[in-house]
């Protein structure tokens, strides 16, 4: 299959290292002149915390340039996915420029990111484009520009967006089908536990309620995951925050599960030894996606006339932390 990857971070790395090696043809679009430069020399890596075998792959297997190329490339030579793994706010500032000459296009375009907006976000700015959310578990981490490890075996959720959609013509919703599939495939050939989703919003706002609990915290007292627990104070804090979205959750007629609670508890346990990506995003002084996960929580709570204190502060917390200076 031939696969666009946007973004050679942590998860761009991960996903063409993984699909390069299971047989497909990839392009993998980078910011920086430097990364595509030692990607075709040194090619790129994919290791793992277990004893599982590195993957190696060399630089003429794949090809890597500066996504200032894409568009061009793409409009002479499609390929069937177009994979994007930029951080919420590149996605939302940068990418336009690059993806709206694609805007008379049928293109089928997968997204990873954690949040919410983007989605809505891509479907003004391609209207004829078959769009798809990824939610998952899977964790990785970028060590230099060519290497990855594998930090965490996870599992990914494809599904279409938006979800109503699915009632379009038989005929469109059977060649999506064979489309969805056949990444799904892609993916599981290249060790990915993959699977569709008819209802991938609702694993979208599962997974909000999660990075919305632990992850500005874990950035605030730059704790690893497992840090959250080990206090009654800490707890306390996480136990308000979840309440105030449970609450939004509710206004807004969002499913949840009963148990959600004890879910962001066990991912809490399960990734003790973690830096959240915000955490991450913090300690290398980048902008960091809080806009998109706890500010999109407070844009709800708006549109519903709810009060939201505690996610409206922890944003302009986090965002005061990455504030250029005036
Ligand atoms: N990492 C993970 O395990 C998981 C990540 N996610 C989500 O996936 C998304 C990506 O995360 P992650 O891979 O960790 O992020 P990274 O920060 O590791 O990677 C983002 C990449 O985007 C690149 N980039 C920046 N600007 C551009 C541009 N204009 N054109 C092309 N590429 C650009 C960056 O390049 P440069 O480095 O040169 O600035 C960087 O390589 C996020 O939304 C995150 O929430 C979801 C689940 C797990
Ligand atoms: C689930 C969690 C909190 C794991 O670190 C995550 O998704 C993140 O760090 O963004």
């Amino acid at each position: 299959m031939k696969i666009d990857i946007i973004g050679a971070g942590s998860l761009g790395l991960l996903l063409a290292g993984k699909l390069i090696h299971a047989g497909n043809e990839v392009r993998l679009w980078c910011r920086s002149v430097e990364q595509c430069r030692e990607l075709s020399n040194s090619g790129l890596s994919v290791s793992f915390e277990d004893d599982q075998a590195e993957i190696e792959i060399s630089g003429d297997q794949f090809v890597s340039a500066p996504v200032r190329e894409f568009p061009a490339t793409y409009l002479r030579e499609p390929s069937e996915w177009i994979v994007i793994t930029v951080k919420q706010d590149i996605l939302h500032h940068v990418l336009p420029e690059f993806l709206s000459p694609l805007r008379q296009q049928q293109t089928y375009i997968v997204c990873f990111q954690n949040g919410l907006g983007h989605m809505e976000m891509l479907q003004e700015l391609l209207p004829y484009a078959d769009l798809y959310a990824v939610v998952t578990t899977e964790a990785a981490k970028r060590k230099t520009l060519t290497k990855v490890i594998h930090a965490g075996k996870g599992e990914s959720w494809l599904g279409k967006w938006p979800v109503e959609k699915q009632m379009v013509g038989e005929h469109h919703k059977e060649q999506d089908e064979i489309q969805a599939i056949s990444l799904l495939g892609a993916l599981s050939l290249a060790g990915f536990t993959a699977l569709l989703s008819k209802e991938v919003d609702t694993m979208i706002y599962r997974k909000l309620l999660i990075n919305a609990v632990i992850n500005p915290l874990t950035a605030i007292w730059r704790i690893p995951n497992g840090g959250l627990l080990v206090s009654e104070q800490r707890m306390q804090l996480m136990r308000e925050l979840y309440a105030e979205a449970i609450s939004v959750y509710e206004a807004c007629g969002i499913v949840h599960e009963d148990n959600a609670w004890d879910n962001i508890l066990a991912v809490c346990q399960s990734t003790a030894g973690n830096t959240s990506s915000m955490l991450a995003d913090v300690l290398a002084s980048r902008a960091t996606e809080i806009r998109w996960i706890n500010g999109s929580l407070v844009e709800m709570a708006e549109r519903s006339g709810m009060a939201v204190p505690l996610h409206r502060w922890i944003c302009q917390l986090i965002e005061g932390m990455s504030a250029e200076e005036r």
